[in-house]
């Protein structure tokens, strides 16, 4: 590639004893995307520097270094996510991306998820409250406010997968059933078997409900609900579950109080002891350690919302999750994210939507979803008065009712305007 020039008045943010160090002119990469990706990167992009100029006069300034991934990448240099890319979002820390397609039963593996793994970004951060005003199809989004901490380099997306008939299909059916005989028989038809291997480990498990624990703590929040499938998955799901309560009662002994532990007191003194004991441990500021069964848990969101605080849960789980909270909040076109890998300080922001195709630049949607995955990056630079200036302007654009077509739509006496346009609205309210 090696095209990209460097911004020559901008310097490195860098990471001391775990610490970002940020200056005031500090480098972000960003990846336009594809489909929509540009309509809403072009919208962000000017909302970020003005919240950024609002704040601190110019004292600071984000200097934006484009690198290329997806189908511009395709375009301009043959390959879908070039080497350097990625070398450049490893050298500059933070960074922030467009969404990018992934076509569905072959063709390429997900760059979005390739980024994931490749910078070992293994939280997948995704905060899901509700804005006044904005459009819900339930009766009291004002009760929702989740983080959702999703595992983002393990599970079913790392990716091993042999199709239906492949070589490496035959030769792992006749692994397993040299090997595996017993398991074997249970495939029910191995000819016309495609197959997928879900890895989930103790380590990725650890450090993906620390993250959770800490940012409960950080953030004083109540609970951290571990969501699983581990009545059905035992030794992945049903074993995140146990290292998510083994790692809280090891690590956490003075900050929480589980499940786990009331189960334990339960068997030996009775459930009285055990309640009394839960009590105690909240009323003293514990944070609740608890867990659910992933489908339970997608009814139980919409039906009693404030039983949900922090979620920690495995790859697959906080993908549907975070798109069916979002929902419950004014839908994906309002839906941040981040990638992070706290260790390194490595983060790559985005939207929890897609590229929405069909809507390509048009200038037509919502570009809220990586505005505020801005807003959560500022907040991770520390640049926090920058982030309140982007949340105050988002509050006062949707009370304005100057919103784009997917609130509009449901919005008595709105004005519709366009991608660009509610950029324009957001600035003019700053
Ligand atoms: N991290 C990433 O980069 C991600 C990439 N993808 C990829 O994106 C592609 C398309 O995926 P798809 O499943 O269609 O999901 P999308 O999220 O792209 O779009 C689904 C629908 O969500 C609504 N929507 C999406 N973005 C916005 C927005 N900014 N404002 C308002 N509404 C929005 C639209 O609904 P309506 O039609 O009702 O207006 C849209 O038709 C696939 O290739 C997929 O792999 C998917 C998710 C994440
Ligand atoms: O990589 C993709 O195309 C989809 C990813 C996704 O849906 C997500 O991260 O929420
Ligand atoms: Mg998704």
């Amino acid at each position: 590639m090696s095209q990209i020039i460097r911004p020559p008045n901008g310097a490195p943010i860098t990471s001391q004893n775990g610490k970002l160090v940020v200056p005031n002119n500090p480098i972000i990469p960003y990846i336009e995307g594809d489909g929509t990706g540009p309509d809403i990167w072009r919208a962000t992009v000017r909302v970020l520097d003005a919240a950024v100029n609002k704040a601190y006069q110019g004292q600071r300034k984000i200097h934006w270094l484009e690198v290329y991934a997806g189908g511009k990448s395709f375009e301009l240099f043959n390959t879908w996510l070039p080497d350097e890319t990625i070398d450049l979002c490893r050298e500059f820390l933070v960074s922030i991306k467009g969404p990018l397609t992934t076509p569905i039963g072959g063709g390429i593996r997900s760059l979005n998820v390739a980024l994931r793994q490749l910078l070992d970004l293994y939280v997948c951060l995704r905060p899901v409250r509700w804005f006044k005003g904005v459009p819900s199809p339930v009766k009291r989004p004002d009760q929702v406010d989740m983080v959702i901490f999703r595992e983002n380099t393990e599970d079913i997306y790392a990716g091993i997968e042999f199709a239906q008939g492949s070589d490496e299909a035959k030769l792992f059916f006749k692994l397993l059933k040299e090997n595996f005989p017993k398991h074997y028989e249970k495939v029910r038809f191995p000819e016309t078997s495609g197959i997928g291997i879900k890895p989930v480990s103790q380590e990725g498990t650890e450090r993906l409900v620390r993250a959770a624990i800490d940012y409960a703590i950080v953030n004083q929040r109540k609970s951290v609900t571990i969501v699983h499938k581990g009545n059905i998955m035992k030794f992945t799901e049903g074993a995140f579950r146990t290292w998510a309560y083994d790692l809280a009662e090891r690590e956490y002994p003075g900050q929480t109080y589980t499940w786990q532990q009331w189960e334990l007191t339960k068997a030996e003194q009775g459930e009285e002891a055990a309640n009394a004991e839960q009590k105690q441990a909240l009323a003293s500021g514990k944070i609740l350690i608890k867990d659910a069964i992933a489908d339970i848990t997608l009814q139980q969101v919409l039906t009693r919302p404030t039983d949900f605080d922090v979620i920690a849960t495995l790859n697959l789980n906080g993908d549907y999750l975070s798109d069916a909270l979002a929902a419950q909040v004014g839908g994906i076109g309002i839906a941040p994210g981040g990638n992070i890998n706290y260790q390194t300080g490595t983060a790559v922001f985005e939207a929890t939507h897609g590229t929405a195709p069909k809507y390509a630049n048009l200038d037509k949607v919502n570009p809220g979803s990586l505005i505020l995955s801005g807003e959560m990056m500022l907040r991770y630079l520390g640049w926090t008065e920058a982030a309140d200036a982007i949340i105050n302007a988002m509050d006062a654009t949707i009370a304005s009712k100057h919103v784009t077509y997917d609130f509009a739509r449901l919005m008595e006496g709105a004005t519709e305007v366009k991608c660009s346009e509610f950029a324009d609205a957001m600035i003019s309210n700053m």
